[in-house]
C-alpha cells in the first residue's frame, strides 16, 4: 500500500472535486436505497391498505409516491453528475500524473534511460498510469461511499427496531470486510500478472513492428512472431482468470444479498419494532436487498487492487530513480571556445567489471582541433558522453575553464558543444523540421545553404525557397542512407554554432570524394572553434592540430601529425593499417 502514497499526495490539488464527486455518489447510493425500500413498503401498505373501505381513505398515497419520484430523480441527476464531476477528477489526476512522471524521467540522463526500455517506458507512461484511475473510481470513492451508505442504513433501520438494525449493519460489516479481502487475495496473482504481461506485449509488439527488415532478413520473423503470441497468450489467461474471479465475485454478492434478504424476513416476519406484521416487513426486505448495492463495488475494488499496486510499483521505479541529474547554475558566454580538461578520469559503465577509462588525462585547448584513434572499444565515445553529461565519471575531475562541467547550467552545456554522434536520430517531419531542432531560428536561406554544403541539396524539392525544404522524412516520409544520416547530422551541428565540435566517426560510411569534402568543410567551418573528432579514418589526420592515441582506457600516445610519424612506432602501424582500409 506504501507505493500509493505518492500518488494519494497528488489528490490533495483536486480535492474539491474528488469530494464532490464522492458526495454524489453517496447521493446516488442512498437514493438508490431509499428508493427500494420505500418502494417496497409503498406496495404493500397500499395492497393491504386497499383490503378494507377505512384503509382506502386514510391512506396518504400522494406523501410515497411523490418521495418515490423525487428518489429516483435525485438518484438519476445525481449519478449523471457524480460520472461527470469523478471522470472529470479521474481526468485530470491522470493528466497531473503524467505530466509528474514526464518531469521525472526527462531529467534522468541519457545514460539512465538506457536502463529502461523504450517500449516499457511508454507501457509505464500509458498503460500503468491509466491503471491508476481504479484508486479513485473503485477503491477510495467506494470504500468510503459504501461504509457511510452501511452507516445511513444502520440509522434509518434502527429508527424503526433497534435489533434489526443491528443485525444488518453486523452483516454489512462482515460482507464489506470478509468479501475484499477474499477477492483481493484472488485477485494477487492475476493482477500482477496482468499489469506484466501487458508490458511484456506491447514490448514485444513494438519489437515486431520496428525490427520487422531485420528479422526478415534472417528469417527470423516466425520466431519473433512466436514470441508475440505468447506474450498475447499470457495476457488473455491473466484476463480470463480476472473475469472468472469478477465472477465469482457476483456469484458471492447475489448469493450473501440473497441470504442477507432470508435473514431479514425471517427476523422482520413478526413484526417490526415489537408491532404485529404490516408492511414495514416489505420496507426491511428490500433495504437488506439494496443495501448490497453499497458492498458490490467494494468487492470489484480489491479484485483489481493488485493490479493497480503493481502499476504503481512500476511508476514508483521511475519517480523514485536515484539518479536524476542535477546541473548548476552558471551561465557560461557560449560563443567563445572553452579550456576543456578530462582530469584523472575513472568511469565504468554499471554492471561492467572493467574500468571504460582509467586515470585518463587530457586537455583540449579553446581552438584546437584534437583527433582521438584507438582499437573499437577503448572508450573513445565514452569520453564524449562523459562531456555531454550522459554519464557521470566515478572519479576524477572533468572541467570547463577551469570550473567543474557540472557547475555549469543545461542550456549553457548545450550551446557549448555540438555533436555530431554515431547514431543520427531522424524525426517522423518534414527535412526542415529535423534541422531546425539544432537552430530554431535559422532561415530557410540558412537551411538550403548547409544542405548544399554538406552535399543534401539533392533532398530540397524545386527551387521555390518556401517549398523546398518541406520533404517529410523519416516514418511515413523519405528514408535517408547511412551516408546521408550522417550528413544530415553534420549540417545540423553546423547550424547549432556551438564553439566545441564534437565529431564521433562522422565520415564514415561515406565515399572518399564525399568524404574528402566533408573534412574540407569542418576545417572551413570550424576555423575558430574547438574540433573533438574521433575517428578510423587516415584521411584528414595531418590537418589536425594534434592526435591522441587512446589504448584500453588510457592516452598512449599523443603529439602532432607529424612528430607522431617521425616518433611513434605505433602511430606508423595504425597509419599504416588505416591507410590499408578499403576507401
Ligand atoms: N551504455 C553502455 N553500457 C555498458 N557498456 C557500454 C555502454 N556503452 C559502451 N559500453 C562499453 O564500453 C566500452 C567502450 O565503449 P565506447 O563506445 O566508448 O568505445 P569506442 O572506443 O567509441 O568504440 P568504437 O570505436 O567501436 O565506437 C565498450 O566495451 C562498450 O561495449
Amino acid at each position: 500500500m506504501r507505493d500509493l502514497l505518492p500518488f494519494l499526495r497528488l489528490y490533495r490539488q483536486h480535492a474539491g472535486l474528488l469530494g464532490a464527486g464522492m458526495l454524489l455518489t453517496l447521493f446516488t447510493l442512498l437514493a438508490g436505497i431509499g428508493l427500494l425500500s420505500l418502494s417496497g413498503w409503498f406496495l404493500s401498505a397500499s395492497a393491504v391498505a386497499g383490503l378494507s373501505l377505512a384503509g382506502r381513505q386514510d391512506f396518504n398515497y400522494l406523501f410515497p409516491a411523490g418521495a418515490v419520484r423525487f428518489l429516483s430523480i435525485v438518484r438519476t441527476a445525481s449519478r449523471w453528475g457524480d460520472r461527470v464531476v469523478s471522470h472529470d477528477a479521474t481526468f485530470r489526476l491522470l493528466t497531473r500524473l503524467r505530466i509528474l512522471f514526464w518531469d521525472r524521467l526527462a531529467p534522468l540522463p541519457a545514460g539512465r534511460l538506457q536502463a529502461y526500455r523504450q517500449a516499457d517506458l511508454l507501457n509505464r507512461l500509458v498503460a500503468d498510469i491509466d491503471a491508476m484511475d481504479h484508486v479513485y473510481l473503485r477503491l477510495i470513492s467506494p470504500l468510503v461511499t459504501g461504509l457511510l451508505s452501511i452507516l445511513g442504513m444502520f440509522a434509518l433501520l434502527r429508527h424503526f427496531d433497534v435489533a434489526l438494525g443491528w443485525v444488518l449493519l453486523g452483516c454489512l460489516l462482515v460482507c464489506a470486510l470478509l468479501l475484499p479481502a477474499w477477492l483481493y487475495r484472488l485477485g494477487l496473482a492475476p493482477g500482477q500478472a496482468l499489469t506484466h504481461n501487458r508490458a511484456t506485449l506491447r514490448t514485444s509488439s513494438l519489437d515486431l513492428i520496428a525490427n520487422q527488415a531485420e528479422l526478415q532478413m534472417f528469417d527470423a520473423l516466425g520466431w519473433q512472431r512466436q514470441q508475440w503470441e505468447t506474450a498475447e497468450a499470457a495476457l488473455i489467461e491473466s484476463q480470463r482468470r480476472m473475469s472468472w474471479i469478477s465472477g465469482l465475485a457476483s456469484c458471492a454478492l447475489t448469493v450473501s444479498g440473497g441470504l442477507l434478504m432470508l435473514l431479514m424476513l425471517v427476523l422482520a416476519s413478526d413484526g417490526v419494532g415489537g408491532r404485529a406484521p404490516d408492511p414495514l416487513i416489505a420496507l426491511v426486505v428490500f433495504l437488506s436487498l439494496a443495501a448490497f448495492e453499497a458492498i458490490a463495488p467494494l468487492a470489484g475494488a480489491f479484485q483489481h487492487l493488485a493490479t493497480s499496486l503493481s502499476a504503481a510499483r512500476r511508476l514508483n521505479e521511475v519517480l523514485h530513480d536515484t539518479a536524476p541529474q542535477h546541473f548548476g547554475p552558471w551561465q557560461r558566454e557560449a560563443s567563445r571556445p572553452p579550456q576543456l580538461e578530462w582530469r584523472q578520469i575513472e568511469f565504468s559503465y554499471p554492471g561492467d567489471t572493467r574500468p571504460t577509462l582509467q586515470g585518463l588525462n587530457l586537455t583540449l585547448a579553446p581552438g584546437e582541433h584534437l583527433a582521438i584513434l584507438g582499437p573499437t572499444g577503448c572508450g573513445k565515445s565514452t569520453l564524449l558522453n562523459l562531456l555531454l553529461r550522459e554519464w557521470e565519471p566515478s572519479a576524477g575531475e572533468l572541467l570547463l575553464d577551469g570550473q567543474p562541467l557540472a557547475s555549469l547550467d543545461e542550456t549553457s552545456l548545450r550551446r557549448t558543444f555540438a555533436v555530431v554522434s554515431q547514431r543520427v536520430d531522424l524525426f517522423s517531419a518534414t527535412l526542415a523540421d529535423n534541422l531546425r531542432l539544432a537552430a530554431p531560428e535559422a532561415s530557410n536561406e540558412a537551411l538550403q545553404q548547409v544542405l548544399t554544403a554538406v552535399g543534401l541539396d539533392h533532398l530540397l524539392i524545386g527551387p521555390d525557397v518556401g517549398k523546398a525544404l518541406t520533404l517529410w522524412l523519416g516514418e511515413g516520409g523519405r528514408p535517408l542512407s547511412g551516408g546521408e544520416l550522417r550528413r544530415l547530422g553534420l549540417a545540423r551541428a553546423l547550424l547549432h554554432q556551438a564553439p566545441v565540435m564534437l565529431l564521433d566517426e562522422v565520415t564514415e560510411g561515406l565515399d572518399p570524394r564525399t568524404e574528402q569534402e566533408i573534412q574540407s568543410l569542418i576545417q572551413r567551418h570550424c576555423q575558430g572553434r574547438s574540433v573533438l573528432m574521433i575517428t578510423h579514418r587516415a584521411r584528414g589526420l595531418a590537418q589536425m592540430d594534434r592526435i591522441v592515441l587512446l589504448e584500453q582506457g588510457r592516452i598512449a600516445h599523443s603529439g602532432s601529425h607529424a612528430q607522431l610519424l617521425a616518433e611513434d612506432d605505433q602511430y606508423r602501424l595504425w597509419q599504416q593499417r588505416l591507410d590499408a582500409l578499403p576507401t
